[in-house]
């Protein structure tokens, strides 16, 4: 048996001797050493049958010094240990010791240095700076080199900086550690890190440097500058997640020349937003006490163009599109995200009939009570008491300039309070397709544009023939039967040929008329069996 293992005995028969101090001290020296329990144990049972005095021993006495001082049997077995080995064991050993305590020093020495003189910028993964900061950080040479980084698939595609055909392209960023980066001449460094927000966990980047903030400001406005490349002629489409705003989708913007309604309507529409955005606007209403707020409701049967018509102006104005999902909210985090909202955006709340709004309506100022009732009844369990969105929409914690649009295929359901002047200013009806309507998608289909490849296996139409084949089509469907994204579907089924249109589209009515009648008829059944 060796010095070192006579040690180890020694230490732990006292150690045995002590009372609930040995725990501790024996974990302590376990792994001081990193000798299996196992083998410890062994030993230690070996000595307690041979060591069988009842006095205290030296190293009993040490065992109590860890007590008071923790980690002081460690050391000094560990000096024990060294002064026990031979020649070669105990220089290696030492520069062993050194090495750890040195990388130990260091750290320390580091994190000093970047407490007294580094400046740090935080982004935490819900704000849309997170959006900006690391797809630039993962496009930098040293994240490529990043030996912990984390995949994820159709990271940039969402940013709208890559092409639609890829299938699931994965993207890296650097992950867990610190990367270290040179940005014009300066050192700075990349982390990221897991935080505990309260409700979930969070991940939260960092970018430091020594020094002044300034050079952090530079990187940040660069990774603004390439964000905002990406996006141009992109509407950002942004949806609530645990109560907060998170950028979903970013989309080419749609011409509101596509969005096929009456004219009229559509320009008087144009004009009031143009106005209501207007630079002078925020002022002029400020004057004259009026909040600085435009709400629209746009209300017809399904497939009229209510969406396209919203993306459409939000394009259209440069504006992102905040989608507000109400049979996903409860009371708090609507206030919340109303507070969050930008000062120009488009706040969209779809089918604003359906499910998510308990009724009967409540007064306005017994929010309390409402919430109240609407936990308790099991019909409008989910639902958000009406008083309560009618707050956030025009409260004073509501945003200003925010343009509100609601759309409804039921303006017949909705509570007056929801949709009086002042919430939704002005009410414009997308219906089922007149003939004008029916002509113009047909156009919108037909005509060639200066971005299209001519299939060669199809005759070409000029402008002309395609609008005496929209007159025709117009011609063979009755108005206000069918709605736009019905005509837009069987009219992308032929898109080859405009002549094939007209022939096929009384077969593709008979058709049509038959199906709503069986899907009628399954419906009543359905609510009969019910
Ligand atoms: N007026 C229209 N002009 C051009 N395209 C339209 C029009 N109406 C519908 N469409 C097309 O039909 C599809 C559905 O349209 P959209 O989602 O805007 O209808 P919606 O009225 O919002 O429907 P829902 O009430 O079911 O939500 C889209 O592809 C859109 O391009």
């Amino acid at each position: 048996m060796g010095a070192a293992d006579n040690l180890y005995i020694k230490i732990q028969s006292s150690l045995l001797t002590q009372s609930n101090l040995n725990s501790i001290s024996f974990q302590r020296l376990s792994a001081c050493f990193t000798i299996p329990p196992s083998t410890y144990i062994r030993f230690a049972m070996a000595t307690l049958n041979t060591t069988t005095s009842p006095t205290p021993s030296v190293s009993s006495q040490v065992s109590i010094l860890d007590f008071f001082i923790p980690g002081s049997t460690g050391i000094l077995a560990t000096i024990e240990l060294v002064l026990s080995m031979n020649s070669y064991a105990r220089p290696l050993f030492v520069c062993m010791m050194l090495v750890f305590l040195g990388r130990h020093v260091c750290r320390h020495l580091w994190g000093l240095a970047e407490t007294c003189f580094a400046s740090t910028v935080h982004v935490s993964y819900s704000s849309e700076v997170y959006d900006m900061v690391v797809p630039w950080v993962a496009s930098q040479p040293f994240a490529h080199r990043a030996r912990s980084s984390l995949a994820r698939v159709g990271w940039r595609r969402a940013l709208g900086g890559e092409s639609e055909t890829q299938k699931k392209p994965l993207h890296y960023s650097p992950w867990s550690g610190t990367f270290y980066f040179i940005y014009k001449n300066r050192l700075l460094w990349f982390r990221s890190a897991q935080k505990d927000v309260g409700y979930h966990i969070e991940e939260v980047v960092t970018v430091s440097s020594f020094g002044s903030p300034a050079i952090l400001k530079q990187l940040f406005d660069e990774c603004r500058n390439e964000y905002l490349k990406l996006t141009k002629n992109k509407t950002t489409i942004f949806e609530h997640q645990d109560g907060k705003w998170k950028r979903t989708k970013v989309r080419s913007i749609r011409p509101i020349s596509t969005v096929v309604m009456n004219e009229e309507e559509k320009g008087g529409l144009i004009k009031d937003v143009e106005g209501f955005l207007d630079s002078g606007a925020r002022m002029w209403h400020a004057n004259r006490g009026i909040p600085y707020r435009r709400g629209y409701l746009l209300y017809g049967p399904p497939g009229t163009g209510k969406s396209s018509l919203c993306l459409s102006i939000a394009g259209r104005f440069d504006l992102d599109v905040y989608v507000l999902n109400i049979s996903d909210v409860d009371s708090r985090s609507l206030s919340t995200l109303f507070a969050e909202l930008p000062s120009r955006c488009v706040l969209l709340l779809e089918d604003v009939d359906a499910v998510g709004i308990a009724q009967p309506r409540q007064t306005e100022t017994d929010t309390g009570q409402a919430e109240k009732e609407s936990a308790k009844s099991p019909q409008s369990k989910g639902k958000l008491p009406l008083s309560n969105l009618l707050n956030a929409l025009d409260g004073i914690s509501s945003q200003e300039g925010r343009l509100l649009m609601m759309t409804t295929n039921h303006i017949e359901h909705l509570d007056p309070a929801l949709i009086r002047a002042g919430r939704a200013d002005k009410k414009i009806e997308l219906p089922h397709a007149d003939k004008d309507v029916m002509f113009q998608l047909f156009c919108l289909v037909f005509k060639q544009s200066k971005d299209d490849t001519p299939d060669p296996g199809e005759p070409f139409e000029d402008d002309q023939t395609v609008e005496q084949h929209a007159h025709g089509f117009a011609g063979k469907i009755p108005e206000q039967e069918f709605s736009p994204a019905e005509i837009q579907c069987f009219l992308l089924e032929h898109r080859g040929s405009a002549r094939t249109a007209v022939e096929k589209v009384q077969p593709w009515m008979d058709r049509t008329r038959a199906e709503r009648k069986k899907m009628k008829r399954a419906d009543s059944f359905i609510t009969v069996s019910d």
